[in-house]
Formats: structure tokens, sequence, C-alpha cells
């Protein structure tokens, strides 16, 4: 008898360890979307499942966002029922809100991904997320200069997400599903050659598309500047570093993103408790309570720790004032440390989530602008503080 292929058999590896510690007759739920990488998750789920006495089933949301998506949904779903898993369930989601249309369809889908977790009672919900994708998640942190955590790329378990594939290739993951007959969706704005995005889905290995194209006049291909950003770097910027730097670069990228997220738990803990010895717990006042607790730190406490703890602990803090997720930028926090290492008696620094940073008396203040000034509630006896120290 005829084996399974290596990337099948690393496949089945990474989904064994993923879900290991989970008992007899737990549930998993796979987040398919039809492409290669979460088809042969689907696969490898599968197959484990039957083995290891886990039930497995999974979720196919419908962005609605690309001609034919339902049709693509429903062949991902068909595919996944076959595979054996049950209960598969098809979402169409309304992708609406601020921040892009990535960014919106990503928070529409990680709400029905919880929302049906949650009800089916999984424990764990799989991503097909693979050592490409991190590579390419690495490379947008670096752009954004936006430090350790951003390059530390995406955790292998975050809650009840687990990315079984992070070790594995897009290549290893197509050739699962060729192993298994699976044809597999390849999505127009990924990047891929010669893919004209409104023709409607495309499948690989040869079976036919399942939609008719918007535009039947028959339209241009998408010029690669037109793609989402992830795309382009899939696309156009990794293919260059692997000319210039060597086919293993992606495999380096991956490997710094483990090692900078080792780095980046540890600095984010520290951090924590540097935000924890910082606090201090203001008397409560008579007034109406805030919708926001104030944050109150001792800026004395903040000034001896070194600046790696420092900044995070007031990044931490400006989210913890109201300053929305993702919103705080490193002129923000610059802002609030010069406040608190290069104090010269400046004015209030203003933050996102229409906050307000203001330092008195040894204290630095995080609250939303509306609010009273923090000098009445600081109690008289505290000594003034100079404006220079
Ligand atoms: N429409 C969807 N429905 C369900 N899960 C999805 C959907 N889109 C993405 N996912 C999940 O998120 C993972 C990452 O998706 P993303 O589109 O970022 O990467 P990808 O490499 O193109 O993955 P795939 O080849 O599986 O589409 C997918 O592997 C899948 O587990």
């Amino acid at each position: 008898m005829v084996g399974p292929r290596p990337a099948e058999a690393a496949a089945r590896r990474a989904v064994r360890s993923a879900v290991h510690d989970l008992g007899p007759g737990a549930f998993v739920l796979v987040a398919c979307s039809g492409g290669a990488d979460s088809l042969a998750l689907a696969a490898a789920t599968a197959f484990v499942a039957s083995r290891d006495g886990l039930r497995a089933g999974a979720v196919v949301v419908d962005h609605g966002l690309q001609h034919g998506s339902a049709e693509v949904a429903a062949v991902a779903a068909a595919q996944c029922s076959a595979l054996g898993l049950d209960p598969v369930e098809v979402r169409r989601v309304e992708v609406t809100g601020a921040g892009g249309l990535e960014a919106a369809a990503r928070r529409a889908r990680y709400a029905v991904l919880d929302d049906v977790a949650h009800r089916t009672g999984a424990a764990a919900v799989l991503l097909g997320h693979t050592l490409d994708d991190q590579a390419e998640s690495v490379l947008l942190g670096l752009a954004r200069g936006s430090g350790a955590r951003s390059l530390a790329g995406m955790a292998a378990v975050r809650g009840t997400y687990r990315r079984p594939f992070l070790g594995l290739r897009r290549t290893d993951t197509e050739d699962v599903c060729t192993a298994n007959g699976l044809a597999w969706w390849t999505d127009p704005t990924n990047g891929a050659p010669d893919v004209a995005p409104s023709q409607g889905p495309v499948r690989s290995q040869g079976a036919t598309p399942v939609a008719s194209a918007a535009d039947p006049g028959g339209p241009a291909t998408l010029p690669a500047v037109a793609l989402p950003l992830r795309s382009q770097v899939r696309a156009r910027v990794l293919p260059v570093l692997e000319d210039v730097l060597g086919p293993g670069v992606a495999v380096t990228l991956a490997r710094t993103a483990d090692l900078l997220r080792e780095d980046a738990d540890l600095l984010d803990e520290l951090a924590g408790r540097l935000l924890d010895d910082a606090r201090v717990v203001e008397p409560a006042d008579a007034g109406p309570r805030p919708r926001v607790a104030p944050v109150v730190l001792d800026t004395e406490v903040l000034r001896s720790a070194p600046a790696a703890l420092r900044r995070r602990a007031l990044r931490r803090a400006a989210a913890e004032a109201g300053s929305p997720a993702g919103s705080l930028f490193a002129s923000h926090v610059a802002a609030l440390d010069a406040m608190i290492t290069d104090w010269r008696g400046q004015g209030p620094a203003h933050l996102p989530g229409d906050l307000r940073a203001l330092r008195t008396r040894g204290r630095l203040f995080l609250r939303p602008a509306r609010t009273p000034s923090p000098e009445r509630t600081v109690p008289a006896e505290t000594p003034a503080e100079p404006a220079q120290e």
C-alpha cells in the first residue's frame, strides 16, 4: 500500500500536534475559505479526527465581496462535508465599518468564527495560515515600523484559535489538496498571475470555474498595484527577496517571528508589571462615574524604568484609558514618554479616542478630554512638582 505523500504526512503531524492536548470526543472547527491552505487543513483534520477520536466540523464565511462568492462558499462546504467534517456551516456576513475592506472582512469573519465556536462548544478553531503567510506578516510589520510585537507575526495558539500549518509551505498545502483530489479556490485578490478578479472564482486542479464573469466583456488582469498590500507582498516583494537573498528567505523571516515573539512576550509581561507598579489608585470622587476610569500613573516609577518597558507600559495605559486598538502611533507614545523623561512643563498630549494625557504633581493622568482637570481631584497635600526635574 502506498503511504501518504510527505506533505500530507507533515500536515497530519502538524494537526495532530496542534490538538494533542484535547480530550477524546472534543470538537474542533476548521475555518475553511476553500483556498488551498484551509482545504488541506480540512483534509488533515478530518484524517486526524477519525483516527484520534475527535469530532471535527467546518465553517465557511461568505464575505459577499466578489462575484460568485456564494458558490465558492458552497463548493468549499461540500468539499468539507465530503471529507467527513460535520457539521459544516456556511455563513454570509455583511462587511462594513472603519479601517478598510480587508480589516472589515477580517472583523466580520472572526465575529462569525467566535459565534460558531461558542455555539458548537468547539475546543479549538483551526486556521490555515502557513509559513509563507507568516513571512508576509513579518515583512508587513517591518514596513510599518511598529516594533517587536508586530514583527513577531502570528502566534500558533491564541485563545481558542490555533494555526497548525505555520511550519508548512504553501506548496505543501497544494500538494495535500492534489493528493486528496481537492480543487482549491484561488482568490484573485491574492495576486495570482493572469487572474482577472471580476471574472469570478477560479479553481485550480483543472476544475471548472463555478461562476460566470461579472463583466462578460472580459476585464483586464488586476494590476499588481491595485492588489491589497498583503497580496502585493506575496506576489511582488517576496519573489524579489527570494531572488536576491535566496529561496530560504521566507523560512528565515518566519524564524525571526518565532524569536521575536518570545522576546515580545517577555517584554509585554514585564511592562504589565511596571504598569501595575506605577498605577495610582485615585479615591473615588463624588461626581458621576466616567465611562472609562482614568488611568493615573506615578511618573517617578516610570522614569526609573528601562525605555523598552516604559514605552510599552505607556502604550498599554493609553489602551486601558480608551484609545482604540491599533490607533496609537509611535508619535503618541513618544509624546507620552516625553512627559516622563523630558518634562519641561509641556501641555497635555492628545491621544486617539479623544483622550488627553496631562502631567501634574508627579502623576500622569490619561482620561477622556472632556473630564474635569485632574488638579481638582489630586489631594491638596500632594507636593507641587517643579516644571524641570
Ligand atoms: N472566508 C473564509 N471562511 C472561513 N475561514 C477563512 C476564510 N478566509 C480565511 N479563513 C481562514 O483564515 C486563514 C487565513 O486566510 P487568508 O485568506 O489570510 O490566507 P490564505 O493563505 O489565502 O488561506 P487559504 O488558502 O485557506 O484561503 C485561512 O486559511 C482560513 O483558515
